[in-house]
């Protein structure tokens, strides 16, 4: 089977890329959560304990995890030569132009051996009181001597690996972040997706992190073999999915024909297309109703004019558009079983923010209780896992997990 294979939200998990909340949530500061993308501090230990259940869960099945930071490291330790050139991308990416500094970072992180100590560190974020900045007699070095300052941002973001790549197929999109705070989260899928053994040359690549135009990953929904879903949202600029409708029609092997994109609210409660809605069985999804109210549904195809597509408005109710795409009569079953306030606050937490693993059988937070006891009487096998401090960075299961292989037939 292909390295990466991916053709639906529900078949059969067999490997999925994670990564475990580290350090990097310790440079949350409440000045700073707003530009990080976060609601509140999270406590790390329970954080960990919570994703280490989500990892047990996702192992007891039988499925494969592997972790972005080893993945990197893996990638450096294969490739001596490329330590120097991802250090000094990452840095200048993180924003530091004069040379001094980006040289004392540079030696400061190369000093660190062991290769995923080092990718951890970069995920961390730098302190300017790490540093060794002698006594130069520049405004810099005055300014920043003794004060305790993030000099490199962490990366607070990671462990939602769904959003800065996306399995599509046998492809992957390397996504242009909609904020510069997750943007060099990139850095990471465009190495190892093309220097790490396992998948160099082996995948083709659908979008590009220095395209113009933003896509993230929690926006990109595969419904079948031939239909991609990409909503429309704060993350996702209709642009970029103009171009990645060309990449994948014109310029690879994708078998996808069809493009449907769903134009959402443009809000933080909303920020993804997978917030409001997910597939959990071959039949089912679960949904935000408020989303139902001014839904927008497009079509891209190929157009019949070489390399030009054709969009059409969608005049459909979603629940049609999902059933005949899918061939079978779809059920919408609504996050907070339809209640107003509960509905409001159980997505806030990621109630219709599900993973499935296979048909019918979802991870989910637990403190959703009204959706989770809904699902439950629909029939579903949930399997529930601890949510108090990971909710407060805004993702569920399915923000947290890329899956990198799904089985095919079952
Ligand atoms: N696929 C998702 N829904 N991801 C949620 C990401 C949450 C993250 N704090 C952000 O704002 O970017």
């Amino acid at each position: 089977m292909a390295v990466i294979n991916v053709t639906s939200e529900i078949n059969p998990l067999e490997k999925v890329l994670i990564h475990r909340p580290g350090r990097e949530l310790l440079n949350l500061t409440p000045d700073t959560l707003e530009k990080l993308l976060f609601d509140d501090i999270p406590f790390l230990k329970r954080a960990q304990e919570e994703h280490d259940a989500f990892a047990e869960i996702l192992r007891d099945e039988g499925i494969e995890v592997v972790y972005l930071e080893d993945l990197m490291a893996e990638t450096l330790t294969q490739n001596k030569d490329l330590r120097e050139t991802f250090l000094k991308q990452f840095i200048t990416e993180g924003g530091i132009h004069s040379p001094r500094f980006i040289k004392i970072i540079y030696e400061f992180l190369n000093s660190i051996e062991d290769n995923k100590d080092l990718v951890l560190k970069t995920m961390e974020g730098i302190n300017i009181n790490e540093l060794q900045i002698g006594n130069a007699n520049s405004l810099v070095d005055m300014v920043y001597r003794e004060n305790s300052k993030m000099i490199l941002d962490p990366m607070p973001n990671l462990f939602f690996t769904r959003d800065p790549f996306a399995s599509i197929g046998n492809g992957i999109a390397l996504n242009k972040m909609y904020s510069q705070t997750r943007s060099r989260e990139t850095i990471y899928g465009h190495y190892i997706f093309k220097y790490h053994k396992e998948f160099k040359n082996k995948v083709d690549m659908l979008y590009a992190r220095d395209l113009p135009f933003h896509i993230e990953g929690g926006d990109i929904l595969n419904i079948n073999e031939s239909t991609l879903a990409v909503g429309i949202s704060q993350r996702t600029e209709p642009n970029a999915i103009e171009l990645l409708a060309k990449n994948i029609f014109f310029n690879s092997n994708s078998k996808i024909e069809r493009i449907i994109a769903f134009d959402i609210p443009k809000k933080r409660a909303f920020m993804h297309l997978d917030t409001v809605l997910t597939q959990i069985d071959i039949d089912k999804f679960t949904v935000h109703p408020i989303i139902l109210e001014n839904l927008k549904l497009f079509e891209l195809t190929k157009s019949n004019k070489k390399n030009e597509l054709k969009v059409i408005e969608i005049e459909n109710e979603l629940e049609n558009v999902l059933s005949s795409s899918l061939e079978i009569d779809v059920e919408l079953i609504p996050c907070g079983g339809g209640d107003e306030i509960v509905a409001a606050r159980e997505q806030w937490s990621d109630g219709s923010n599900t993973l499935c693993i296979k048909p019918g059988t979802i991870i989910v937070y637990e403190r959703n209780d009204v959706t989770n006891d809904l699902l439950s009487e629909k029939g579903l096998n949930l399997l529930v896992m601890p949510s108090a401090e990971l909710s407060r960075g805004r993702g569920g299961p399915r923000c947290m997990s890329m899956p990198l292989v799904r089985e095919n037939n079952f």
